[in-house]
């Protein structure tokens, strides 16, 4: 355990245990190889060749993903030990939004209030709101939410209420936790309820129109001080200028803009990103983060403090796995044990200047060339100063003439000719500007940390159907793939710039996609082979054999220890087995089809946007642990195909292997299909089901 002024880290108890399994699992990975390509001439060619190419791809894949497993750690913050509140620097809140019709505005209000409501010096904090669908239904919903936040803030003060997303505190029973149910308190708090339902009707009445809800593409600035009244923190509405025919930069774009925006306006030396469903669960978290921040010797070079995402809307059986268990427990604190985690794109704290001025010390080269770099604003420029430590006074500059600036600054043309979105700002060389973006700022060699706390400081709104959770996993596996094959890829631009163990961690996210032709070979060709009587793995009692089955049983037991540690039952074992191999299988098949197309210029560069309009019908077969396809037509058809081939082949080769005899001989195949039919059997049902509706 390593212990700073302001936080601690302790690695993993059983490093040297992980360590020797990664050892002693690689040498049976190396033997397998060796043995495809020493058995290359004694077996029937195309089937052993696609075999022998799907396990090299599982095998690279496999050894990348050992860097996360090299050195995980995990930290603790001492949060007491910050400097008084006149002493802590000022935090910029972004939270972005684009469509009402997805993303409720009631549901982002909840986020915008929790976000105002931060434990955190008021006059220190700012919210602004990235609206890129320029709807009127948004600032009406911020105006009503400032209104509200008024007395809710005070509120939550005066008696230290932990949930302040006000729709997670009306609707749990006083759980919160040191409150006392005192008269006055129970008198108040009903009170602030009728305001809060009342503020509730008032927005979905006033969205109700369809010329309030409907976004405009093509638009021109609008900037709007919601509350700049003390009592709670300044409060902004910015939905930059849209033309369509000039490329908006989702979410990477909107954050561009509020960077400088807010640098006109409070210019906090920090920034949390909050998406519109994510909202604050525990206030504490940005004086969590400023214990990295402010620790006199992690505050040299932590660009970013990530949280982990996590989920409000998740049933116990979670068989999409939404959570992305994996990802957020594991993957993230590997990461964070060499250089640091990557940045998710909501619930982290990053530095300005490491978005702004390059590698840690690079800042007076930037302003040196400020114009080419940040653009024309003047005004802009100097904030700049300010952030970078030439401190220069601000003048004191009228509203009306700043708000004039952001308007420019805030205009689609303001970017043409700078570094925007290259070495400035976030990135847009991959429409998954988060993840591109930690990755240059790890490339420039910035640190970041992550940040487990007990009580999750970010809550959101995960999918709940398959074809949401097919939607999403393809748009990210499509735009790491193209990172992949970029001139920005971990094999040729982070290699030289990222520590080894840390861009094997990029590697692995660039390569995800091959999943999909790995198990899309491993789905067909030994089930073919076990229909046609030719084998594909060694016999049951050749040497070869014990090869196949230490690499198939230790991968079962460290990820059933996995499983356990952090949790988890048995069940969720087997079930996060399934939705592993259906992710991986139609997600990334999808996406490597995807990526092709974009490569070569056939589709547009375009991203969806997930949905977090919650559907009761929906919800309660996700609730229930029932597979729902609707809508998935076309994602299902690879699934399908391989569950057929599987079937068929099954029975076909079962009724073979009775007339023929050669079960040594076909032993492996014969356990690897009853494996995918057991794995499977809850998705039949759910396709039967859906058939037998006629759906
Ligand atoms: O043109 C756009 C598109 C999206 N957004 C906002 O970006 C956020 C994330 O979009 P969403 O479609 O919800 O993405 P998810 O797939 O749920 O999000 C994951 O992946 C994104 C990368 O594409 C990250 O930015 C997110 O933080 C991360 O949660 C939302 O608040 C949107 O309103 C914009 O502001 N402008
Ligand atoms: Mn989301």
């Amino acid at each position: 355990m390593a212990t700073f002024t302001l936080h601690t880290e302790t690695v993993e108890s059983w490093l040297i245990l992980t360590r020797l399994h990664i050892m002693l699992h690689l040498v049976a990975v190396l033997l397998l190889c060796y043995y495809r390509i020493s058995h290359m001439c004694h077996h029937t060619r195309v089937p052993w060749i696609l075999m022998t190419i799907a396990e090299f791809i599982l095998s690279v894949l496999w050894f990348f993903k050992q860097a996360f497993r090299w050195r995980r750690v995990s930290r603790t913050v001492m949060p007491e030990k910050l400097p008084s509140d006149d002493n802590l620097p000022g935090l910029d809140i972004f939270v972005c939004t684009t469509d009402p019709k997805k993303e409720p505005t009631v549901a982002v209000m909840d986020t915008v209030i929790s976000a105002i409501a931060m434990d955190y010096p008021a006059e220190k904090l700012a919210v602004y709101v990235s609206d890129d669908g320029g709807c009127p239904v948004s600032v009406y919903g911020m105006k009503e939410a400032c209104e509200f936040a008024k007395e809710w803030v005070p509120f939550c003060n005066k008696y230290g209420v932990k949930s302040r997303c006000p729709k997670v505190f009306f609707s749990q029973m006083e759980e919160d936790m040191q409150l006392l149910p005192t008269y006055e308190f129970r008198a108040e708090k009903e009170k602030l309820k009728v305001k809060y339902n009342k503020m509730q009707k008032n927005i979905e009445e006033f969205g109700s129109d369809p010329k309030n809800c409907s976004p405009v593409l093509d638009r021109p600035t609008k900037i709007e001080i919601i509350n700049d009244e003390a009592e709670i923190p300044l409060v902004v509405y910015v939905s930059r200028e849209r033309r369509p025919h000039v490329p908006h930069r989702y979410k990477g774009g909107a954050l561009n803009t509020l960077l400088r925006v807010s640098g006109l306006i409070s210019n906090g030396p920090y920034v949390l990103i909050v998406d519109c469903d994510m909202y604050c669960n525990d206030p504490s978290s940005a004086k969590q983060a400023m214990c990295f921040f402010l620790d006199p010797i992690t505050s040299k070079d932590v660009a970013f403090v990530q949280f982990p995402q996590m989920f409000h809307n998740l049933s116990k059986k979670d068989i999409y796995d939404s959570q992305t268990r994996f990802a957020f427990q594991r993957t993230w604190q590997g990461m964070d044990g060499q250089r640091g985690p990557g940045l998710s794109g909501s619930g982290n704290y990053l530095s300005r200047s490491a978005l702004l001025f390059g590698s840690p010390n690079q800042k007076d080269d930037y302003l040196l060339n400020a114009q080419n770099n940040f653009g024309k604003s003047n005004m802009y420029v100097e904030s700049l100063k300010a952030i970078s430590g030439h401190k220069t006074a601000r003048k004191n500059i009228p509203l009306d003439i700043i708000l004039q600036e952001a308007q420019a600054v805030a205009s689609c043309s303001y970017e043409i000719n700078t570094n925007w979105g290259n070495e400035v700002g976030f990135s847009y060389a991959i429409l998954l500007e988060s993840t591109v973006t930690g990755y240059f700022l790890h490339c420039r060699g910035w640190r970041s940390t992550y940040l487990y706390p007990r009580r999750p400081c970010f809550l959101g709104c995960a999918p709940t159907d398959f074809n949401e959770v097919i939607v999403q996993l393809v748009k990210w596996s499509t735009e790491l793939c193209l990172l992949g094959f970029s001139k920005y890829s971990p094999f040729i631009y982070g290699i030289s710039r990222i520590p080894i163990i840390h861009n094997f961690t990029f590697c692995y996210f660039t390569m995800v996609a091959q999943y999909g032709l790995a198990l899309l070979i491993y789905g067909i060709i030994p089930q073919i082979c076990f229909l046609k009587g030719i084998s594909v793995f060694p016999k049951v009692n050749e040497p070869w054999f014990v090869v196949f089955a230490i690499i198939y049983v230790s991968t079962q037991i460290q990820y059933l220890i996995e499983v356990l540690s952090s949790g988890g039952s048995l069940e969720r074992w087997w079930d996060e087995q399934r939705i592993w191999w259906v992710r991986s299988l139609v997600g990334n098949l999808f996406a490597l089809i995807e990526a092709t197309k974009k490569w070569f210029g056939f589709n547009k560069m375009k991203l969806t946007l997930s949905n977090k309009a919650i559907d009761e019908e929906k919800l309660k077969k996700y609730k229930q642990g029932r597979f729902n396809f609707e809508g998935a037509t076309l994602f299902m058809s690879p699934l399908i195909a391989v569950l057929l081939v599987n079937i068929v082949c099954f029975f076909g080769g079962l009724w073979r292997l009775f007339i023929v005899k050669d079960l040594e001989m076909m032993f492996g195949q014969l356990f690897l299909l009853s494996y995918i039919m057991a794995l499977s059997y809850p998705i039949l049902k759910g396709i039967i089901t859906m058939k037998s509706k006629g759906e």
